[in-house]
């Protein structure tokens, strides 16, 4: 048999979608999750239900008898998350995980590789120590990542950890550092290839992902494959200007891993449906009780914010909303577009819609991009208040995000669906707690080369 995984906390099976296009002959023997709902979207799609235990009382010996090279893994992230009290090993939620690391030094068959998806904090918390303990004690080659879909070109900000183990070496032995690297793994591949020693490789890496030069697709491009004239006109001016300020080799690098990103985009989302779009209505009443929070983009926005299993509930930080109109600007020209973040600004307001978006931030590299517009040119208004912001905000008749738009966001398939009773808040919820499969997808091509003489080429 090829190249086998067991995936933990399986969700609606991100994981297992990311396996499929990093590793196509590789084979998920079971999926665990203890959420009956996400059970049955991950049967109604992979067409096997994962087995609904509880990973805390999992056992060696039950671990043991898949012999499975590779773990998948997701544990809860409310332990780590900003908001929350961050009790990380203390946290009830967190004993599952550590039940694993138990089990791993005791297991005579442990995986050959890991790949741990989990929340900006994870990588500050004791829940981390004890995890590098446990991999170094057990004879693992470790590395940490803090990765974005902006970095595959993706129009969605959310950032995430990661953590990558392997028995053998991994492809790209990266300097000991106290902070996850942020050079995206393919090119971390790229520049191996040209740069011999990790010192200069690292550094040349550091400085492609500093400057922000990947192609960034619109989020109407993306999800629809549309894109404004006006908006690809700048975006090719940003990225020839980006550009000329690196040498032809970083440039034709950079070049082709945007080409090949963009090859492995998803198919537009389906049109939708008028009865669903009828549900997507963001309502006034929300509009004017939250209008300094919300975060609203255009389908020219070449970002998003996260979504979290709380969005359709929750105004602050549970994502973007969409604007329908589609050029703000000629609704009332003191509309800005941020190009950092792709969020809409109306005369300065919101101040600093980041600050709206709970933990998903931006790595630090990339919040230092130009800006393809600019806030509060126009005079500030004198007389600001949430109502007059709120009337602003209704002239662009926004509408949350469908679960399926969502879903792309996320780099999930086209055929990705979830059972037809489901309610679209079941479904935002599901969603929220899931990943971006292109990020995972390349994380893992890297750790399944590891031990590999030329790196080129998955052992699946
Ligand atoms: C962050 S989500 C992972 C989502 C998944 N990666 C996806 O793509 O949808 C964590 C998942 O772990 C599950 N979970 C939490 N504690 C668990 C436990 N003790 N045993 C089994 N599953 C658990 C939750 O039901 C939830 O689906």
């Amino acid at each position: 048999m090829g190249l086998t995984a067991l995936e933990f906390y399986s969700g609606i099976g991100g994981m297992h979608y990311a396996l499929q296009l990093a590793a196509p002959a590789a084979a998920v023997l079971d999926a665990f999750d203890i959420n009956h709902s996400a059970n049955r979207c991950y049967e109604h799609n992979f067409g096997k239900a994962p087995k609904q235990v509880d990973i805390e009382h999992m056992t060696a010996a039950q671990l043991d008898a898949y012999a499975a090279d590779l773990w998948l893994l997701a544990p809860p992230c409310q332990p780590f998350t900003r908001q929350g009290a961050q009790l990380g090993a203390q946290d009830n939620r967190s004993r599952s995980f550590l039940n694993l690391l138990d089990r791993i030094p005791a297991m005579r068959s442990p995986p050959r590789f890991l790949l741990l998806e989990n929340v900006v904090g994870f990588e500050a918390s004791d829940m981390q120590q004890l995890l590098m303990q446990c991999l170094a004690g057990a004879g693992y080659h470790a590395a940490e990542f803090m990765m974005t879909p902006l970095q595959y070109g993706i129009p969605y900000s959310r950032p995430r950890y990661f953590c990558l183990a392997s028995k053998q070496p991994l492809p790209v032995a990266l300097p000991a550092s106290a902070q996850p690297c942020q050079c995206t793994p393919s090119l971390l591949l790229q520049l191996k290839q040209q740069q011999a020693d990790t010192q200069t490789l690292t550094a040349a890496a550091q400085q492609v992902m500093a400057s922000h030069v990947m192609y960034v697709q619109s989020i109407g491009e993306y999800l629809w494959g549309a894109q404004p004239a006006q908006q690809q006109q700048q975006q090719q001016q940003q990225q020839g200007q980006h550009l000329h300020s690196h040498s032809p080799q970083l440039q034709q690098q950079q070049q082709s891993v945007a080409a090949s990103d963009c090859s492995r985009r998803p198919q537009p989302a389906a049109a939708i449906a008028p009865d669903l779009l009828a549900e997507m209505w963001v309502p006034d009443a929300v509009l004017a009780r939250h209008a300094e929070v919300v975060d609203v983009v255009s389908s020219a926005s070449c970002s998003c914010n996260c979504f979290t299993k709380a969005y359709g509930k929750l105004a602050r930080g549970a994502g973007s909303l969409l604007a329908t109109v589609e050029d703000p600007g000629s609704v009332d020209p003191r509309w800005r577009l941020l190009g950092g973040t792709g969020s809409l600004v109306y005369e300065g307001y919101p101040k600093c819609p980041e600050a709206a978006s709970s933990s998903c931030c931006r790595p630090t590299a990339f919040s230092t991009t130009s800006s393809s517009g600019s806030s509060g040119t126009g005079a500030p208004l004198r007389a600001f208040d949430r109502e007059s912001l709120a009337a602003a905000w209704q002239q662009l008749r926004p509408r949350y995000f469908t679960p399926a738009e969502i879903a792309r966001l996320h780099s999930f398939p086209q055929q990705f669906g979830f059972p037809g009773d489901m309610t679209p808040r079941q479904c935002y919820k599901l969603l929220g707690n899931s990943l971006s499969v292109a990020v995972v997808a390349d994380l893992l091509r890297f750790v399944l080369l590891s031990g590999s003489p030329d790196a080129s080429a998955v052992d699946a």
